[in-house]
């Protein structure tokens, strides 16, 4: 589940391009694991967009819970 998700868009993605999405595990601590995510050109020279976000597993009770 998203805990926490802090998104800088850095350049604007012109439309119509193909981008590369890459997201990696930062750490883990117990339930919470810590991503870092960026969006770039597909050759990498441009940044558009990185972000890190906190998800914290739950159970399936959780969910019903609402
Ligand atoms: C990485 C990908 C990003 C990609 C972005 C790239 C490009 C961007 C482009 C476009 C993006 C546009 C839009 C984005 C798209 C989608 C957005 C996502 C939509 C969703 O995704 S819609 C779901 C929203 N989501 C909820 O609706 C959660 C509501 N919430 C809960 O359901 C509970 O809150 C829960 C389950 C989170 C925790 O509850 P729980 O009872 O299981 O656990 P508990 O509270 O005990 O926390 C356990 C440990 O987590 C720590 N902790 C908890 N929250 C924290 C926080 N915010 N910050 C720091 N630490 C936190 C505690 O401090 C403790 O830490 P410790 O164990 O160390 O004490």
């Amino acid at each position: 589940m998203t805990a926490n998700l802090n998104i800088n868009y850095r350049s604007p993605i012109p439309l119509g391009s193909t981008v590369l999405i890459e997201s990696t595990l930062d750490k883990e601590e117990g339930k919470k694991k810590f991503i870092l995510c960026s969006v770039t050109s597909t050759d990498g020279s441009r940044l558009h967009t990185e972000a890190t976000a906190l998800f914290v597993s739950i159970s399936v009770s959780h969910l019903l819970r609402g």
